[in-house]
């Protein structure tokens, strides 16, 4: 079944006669259309329409399957506004500005407007083999990027020369950086989101670099704490507590375990280590059309792996001033388990 037919019956479901879809992931997850912050899309139980601009009319023709509308708003709204007199039409509570939902009162003053969550994200949960085969080509252009760059990581450089290098390798292959280059050095690496700064590398500092591909719309997402030299016994104690709790969480993925489970499993390993306080996130994330999607690997998620899933495990340990580890791999739940897709090697210190 395609994702246009389990909308429509997850619609049914929801009580709806139509879905108004302007979140650019899920835009694409329906259409095809790969410019999805340029583009909407109106379903209804037998017809769906692509809206975008005409800087998009021979891309749209080429990449979605729908019958598009070429215009900008507001005519797109008045294009759709008779056939949704009377109708129930669901819109994405998560993406749509005051601004924009305000327009869709002003041009659809008949159609009644409903506030929907998750509509679309729910049905990106569980990849598709075609999904999947993506996801793992992002991967593998990823790890061969992370270890074409893993020489250049000494100290000397700068954070800014690794991410650059990576950024623009994945562009050689065909791809591109998935986020911004994580590359926290020394003191930096505290910080979970630290991107690439101008800081110097020196020797001792642990380097985290978090980095991934997108390639045909979805992403990969890694992540590697190296040593440069040798770190301090400290820093040394803290990485091969994160790498116990990493390698832990993945060996316990599996169908039907909830990932509020896994990521208590891997905190209670940082805090016998006494470094449950400075896990600082979530243990990981659902990655697909967005580096961040469902399902959520949160303490307080209800969300339960399925065969099908693409999840990250990604423990941390930040301590400020001092500074911190993570190890990520990108892991696809299997009917029996799991399939680690990230294969840059880890190091043992
Ligand atoms: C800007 S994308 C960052 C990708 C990265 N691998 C990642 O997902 N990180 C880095 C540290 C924490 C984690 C994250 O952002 N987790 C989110 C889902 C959270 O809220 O915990």
């Amino acid at each position: 079944m395609t994702q246009l037919q389990e909308l429509r019956d997850a619609m049914s479901r929801a009580g709806l006669d139509a879905a108004w879809i302007s979140d650019p992931a899920n835009v694409r997850a329906i259409s095809g259309f790969s410019s999805g912050k340029d583009a909407k899309v109106l379903v209804t139980p037998d017809a769906a329409t692509l809206y975008t601009d005409a800087r998009y009319t021979v891309q749209a023709a080429e990449e979605s399957p729908l019958s598009a509308f070429i215009a900008r708003p507001p005519e797109t709204l008045k294009h759709a506004a008779p056939g949704l007199a009377g109708l129930r039409v669901g819109f994405e509570a998560e993406h749509l500005t005051v601004a924009a939902h305000d327009d869709l009162r002003e041009h659809w003053p008949q159609a009644t407007l409903v506030p929907v969550k998750g509509l679309v994200q729910g049905l990106r949960v569980l990849k598709s083999a075609e999904e999947i085969e993506a996801i793992r080509d992002a991967q593998v252009l990823a790890d061969e990027v992370f270890m074409a760059v893993r020489p250049l990581i000494v100290a000397g450089a700068r954070e800014l020369d690794i991410a650059t290098e990576i950024e623009l390798r994945l562009r050689q292959r065909g791809a591109e950086s998935a986020f911004d280059v994580i590359v926290a050095s020394g003191p930096r690496g505290a910080m979970p989101h630290g991107v690439a700064s101008p800081r110097v590398i020196e020797d001792g500092d642990l380097v985290t670099v978090d980095m991934g591909a997108r390639l045909r719309g979805y992403h990969s997402d890694m992540t590697r704490t190296v040593a440069v030299g040798t770190p301090s016994a400290e820093m040394t104690r803290v990485y091969r507590a994160v790498l116990e709790a990493e390698e832990a969480a993945v060996r316990a993925v599996k169908p039907g375990v909830r990932t509020a489970d896994l990521d208590k499993l891997a905190r209670d390993i940082l805090t016998g280590h006494g470094l449950g306080e400075a896990f600082a996130h979530s243990l990981g994330h659902g990655v697909g059309l967005e580096v961040h999607e469902a399902p959520s690997l949160r303490g307080t998620s209800d969300d339960v792996l399925s065969a099908g899933m693409v999840i990250t495990i990604e423990p941390g340990a930040y301590l400020p001033g001092v500074g911190g580890v993570r190890i990520e791999d990108l892991v696809l739940v299997t009917e029996d388990g799991f399939e680690v897709l990230s294969h840059s090697p880890k190091e043992t210190l």
